[in-house]
């Protein structure tokens, strides 16, 4: 049997201290225990590998590539504040293993405490990254959090894949891991299967004692150029397979042989823009005959368990997804109003009217969270799982989606029409700002800047980019809202209320 690259157990105290990881190589990878959680400089030296990483037909490498640097920057501030004296304790827990703090993202929760603890660290991560970083690290977290829960169901399929799921999350959790993950086929024709079109789907192509070997390309893979591996198990839309070699889940290092990042352009450019700085990225991951080493391979052949599973890996990711959903609307709201006060038309009923509508979103948001942390259930695996999420997960979008109309109404020409920084530091051009660009109460500077993240956030391709995201990084939505109708509990009360109404038609 081929020894396994994990190593998770070390006694307290006898491993080297984060500062010591070789800028090169993210340490436990190449088999010495894990160090813990990550600083800012830890998790930038993490990146420097070999991975193959393209845009716009050019080989990169993140660490130093400009289009990258806004992004690394914005990633290494928030690991510096989960090490940060003031928010470690509230972030970071002690490792068992190795004594070292590790990422609360990682935490199996097993009381309603240790579910608080947990959403409190959500949070930490949405509000640091201001509800823009659509995959924060804790997202995928959360995901082999799942994973960890789920191997009891993976072992029997196999044992090795209990065994395998067990040892990987425990790697992620010892060496603050950052996943990525890419679900979906290519979208290259909708109307044939994988079975029709091999290229169209990621498979085997063969597969030994020693791993497996994987040909197909998956997408969307955010995050992935800042990540340490790529997490592929699948999406309902593709799990139904026909053939089995299609139904594989496993992970891999970013740097793995054979694997290729394929990234869509970047946001980068523009001076005082979100875009740049909050720019995680979406890439295309092309896997030609990677290997795959057996202890990375989780699932195989199985469309069955591959179907349960989808489930059970995303019932705590979905939750700190709404946690950051929740962030966003706060800031939208936020923006919406401000916007509305600086130019004199929050006291206007139409907009005090869209205004209060997108307070609801908010509100109702909250309220569903709430909601969703008390109907907590316990797993098989004896952890403790949100309630679902599926209701907010089929309204997030069109929130979202309002959210940005309401600030599209409130602001008009406003969007558009600001100085630039370059204008407000011109004294040329001072006074004419200050008499014709000014606001309500507002002086010139920060109605622009207001009215530029506005801008940034509803209009500019970084906007457009999240309001694409908020709709469709749950799945395609009619497929979310369909399920939650075949799975609605209260269907058949919902259905006798109706009949009564209706019986009430036959009498006089
Ligand atoms: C910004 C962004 C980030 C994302 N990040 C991630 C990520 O990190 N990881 C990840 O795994 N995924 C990610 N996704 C992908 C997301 O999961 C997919 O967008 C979603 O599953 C829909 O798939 P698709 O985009 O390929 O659309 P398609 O499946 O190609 O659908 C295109 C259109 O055809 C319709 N359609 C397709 N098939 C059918 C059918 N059989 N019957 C009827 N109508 C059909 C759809 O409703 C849609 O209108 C991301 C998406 C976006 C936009």
């Amino acid at each position: 049997m081929p020894t396994s690259e994990f190593e998770t157990a070390a006694p307290a105290g006898d491993t080297p201290t984060r500062d010591t990881r070789p800028p090169s190589r993210p340490a436990a990878h190449d088999g010495r225990p894990g160090l813990g959680a990550h600083d800012g400089a830890s998790f930038v030296a993490s990146l420097a590998d070999d991975r193959e990483v393209w845009v716009e037909g050019e080989r990169v490498d993140v660490t130093t590539h400009p289009d990258f640097q806004p992004m690394l920057r914005t990633l290494a501030g928030l690991y510096d504040r989960q090490r940060s004296p003031e928010l470690a304790r509230e972030m970071t827990f002690p490792s068992e293993v190795s004594g070292h703090p590790i990422s609360l993202s990682y935490l199996t929760p097993r009381t309603p405490e240790d579910l608080d603890r947990k959403w409190l660290n959500s949070r930490h991560w949405v509000e640091g990254s201001h509800g823009q970083i659509s995959r924060v690290p804790d997202f995928m977290a959360n995901v082999a959090v799942g994973l960890h829960d789920f191997r009891h169901a993976l072992g029997e399929v196999d044992p090795a894949f209990a065994e395998n799921a067990e040892r990987y999350y425990l790697h992620c959790r010892e060496n603050d891991l950052v996943l990525t993950h890419g679900l979906g086929d290519p979208q290259v024709d909708r109307s044939v299967t994988p079975v029709q079109r091999p290229e169209l789907g990621l498979r085997v192509v063969h597969r030994d004692d020693s791993g497996i070997v994987v040909r197909g390309a998956k997408q969307i893979a955010t995050l992935a150029p800042y990540a340490h591996d790529v997490l592929i198990y699948l999406s309902p839309a593709n799990y139904l397979r026909e053939d089995p070699a299609y139904v594989c889940w496993f992970s891999a290092r970013l740097d793995t042989p054979g694997l290729r990042i394929l990234c869509r352009r970047t946001y980068h450019g523009q001076a005082h823009t979100l875009g740049s700085r909050f720019d995680e990225q979406d890439a295309m991951l092309v896997f030609d005959d990677a290997f795959i080493p057996h202890d990375r391979v989780f699932l195989l052949d199985d469309a069955g368990t591959a179907v349960k599973g989808f489930h059970a890996l995303n019932r705590w990711s979905l939750y700190t997804g709404q946690i950051r959903l929740h962030h966003r609307l706060r800031v939208m709201l936020g923006v919406a109003s401000l916007l509305a006060k600086s130019i004199g038309v929050d006291r206007f009923r139409e907009v005090g009217a869209m205004l209060g509508e997108l307070a609801s979103y908010v509100s109702v948001v909250d309220l569903a969270l709430k909601s969703i942390t008390r109907d907590a259930t316990r797993t098989k695996s004896g952890l403790l799982a949100p309630g679902p999420t599926a209701a907010l997960d089929s309204i997030a979008g069109q929130f979202s989606e309002r959210a940005s109309a309401i600030v599209r109404q409130i602001g008009a020409s406003g969007l558009i029409m600001q100085p630039a920084e370059g204008d407000l530091r011109t004294p040329d051009l001072r006074a004419a700002l200050d008499l014709y660009m000014g606001g309500r109460d507002t002086s010139v500077e920060d109605k622009s800047r207001m009215f530029r993240l506005a801008g940034d956030l509803v209009i500019d391709r970084f906007g457009m980019r999240q309001e694409l995201y908020e709709a469709w990084n749950r799945g395609d939505p009619a497929r979310v809202r369909s399920a939650l109708y075949t799975t609605f509990t209260d269907l058949p009360g919902c259905e006798a209320a109706a009949r009564v109404l209706a019986d009430l038609l036959e009498r006089p």
